[in-house]
């Protein structure tokens, strides 16, 4: 049951180092993520702004590795040119738009004010 479950953290953790290592876009996303984690913690902002922080880079990173696995599992089971799975990848990929959108505006609502606050003290 424990090996299970340690087995089941290890093929994820093997999976988030690949990711990590081969696929640009997904290092792009961390390194994105660490320069908004820095500069939250330079901030020293709210539990709540760490709380809308968080859903959106996790909903980034998540969308972004689903991305990756359909396009592996494309790239396996039909690497031939099809019009439907253009249309599917394109929708995947359309989700993590979706996701970096929704993080960019998470991002400015949330670090906008204390950063204009900072450079224009009241
Ligand atoms: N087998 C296929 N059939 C039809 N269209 C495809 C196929 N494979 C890829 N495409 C098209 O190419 C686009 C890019 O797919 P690809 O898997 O090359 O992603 P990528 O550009 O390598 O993305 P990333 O940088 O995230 O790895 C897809 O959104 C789709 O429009």
């Amino acid at each position: 049951m424990v090996a299970a479950w340690m087995n089941k953290f290890r093929v994820a953790f093997a999976g988030l180092f690949w990711a990590f290592r081969d696929q640009n876009s997904f290092y792009v996303h961390f390194a994105v993520t660490l320069v908004v984690l820095a500069v939250a913690a330079w901030l020293r902002l709210e539990i709540w702004h760490w709380v809308a922080l968080s859903f959106a880079i996790g909903g980034v990173l998540t969308a972004e590795l689903l991305n990756t696995a359909m396009e592996l599992l494309v790239s396996v089971l039909h690497p031939q040119h099809d019009p439907r799975i253009g249309r599917a990848l394109d929708v995947a990929a359309a989700a993590v738009l979706m996701a970096s959108i929704t993080a960019i505006v998470v991002g400015v609502l949330v670090l906008g004010p204390p950063i204009y606050m900072h450079i224009w003290p009241v």
